[in-house]
């Protein structure tokens, strides 16, 4: 019987395996690897502040999600396969509210980030605030 996401131990397992999968995956994985390049360990602690601050509301995220994604060459089939990889990972570990809230915290993140994409796209001298 897998847990609920419960402590700080387990949004870093949850990241960690994310990650990786990310990581290795032959089309968002060169996204990836392209921006942050030898920065993984900080982009890593960066995204375990995030998540332990939207599931364990623990306040340790003090940034802003967008901006990095505003310049990035990707449309709604790289977030399919972020969604994919991200759900598959939750369910691959956890079971429970937070674990259906991290589903669902994703789902609504990508939408935005999506329209947002979508806007900037079509609209080149805006530029995003936040
Ligand atoms: C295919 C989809 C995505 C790609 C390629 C992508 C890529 C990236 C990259 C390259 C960075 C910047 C790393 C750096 O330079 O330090 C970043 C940061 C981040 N991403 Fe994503 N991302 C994607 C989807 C998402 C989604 C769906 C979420 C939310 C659930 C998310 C949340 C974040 C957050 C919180 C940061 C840190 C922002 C900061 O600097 O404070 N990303 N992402």
């Amino acid at each position: 019987m897998k847990n609920d996401i419960r402590s700080i131990e387990d949004i870093r397992s949850l990241v960690d395996t994310f990650y990786g999968k990310v990581r290795n995956d032959a089309t968002i994985g060169p996204i990836f690897n392209q921006v942050i390049e030898g920065r993984w360990p900080e982009h890593l602690q960066k995204m375990y502040r995030f998540w332990q601050t939207v599931l364990l509301g623990e306040h340790t995220y003090f940034g802003s999600p967008f901006p990095p994604h505003a310049q990035l060459p990707i449309d709604r089939t790289h977030f399919a396969i972020w969604l994919n990889l991200w759900h598959e990972t939750v369910n691959e570990l956890f079971n429970g509210e937070k674990a259906n809230e991290a589903k669902w915290r994703a789902d609504k993140m990508a939408a935005m980030f999506i329209t947002k994409i979508e806007y900037y796209n079509n609209n080149s001298a805006a530029r995003p605030l936040i």
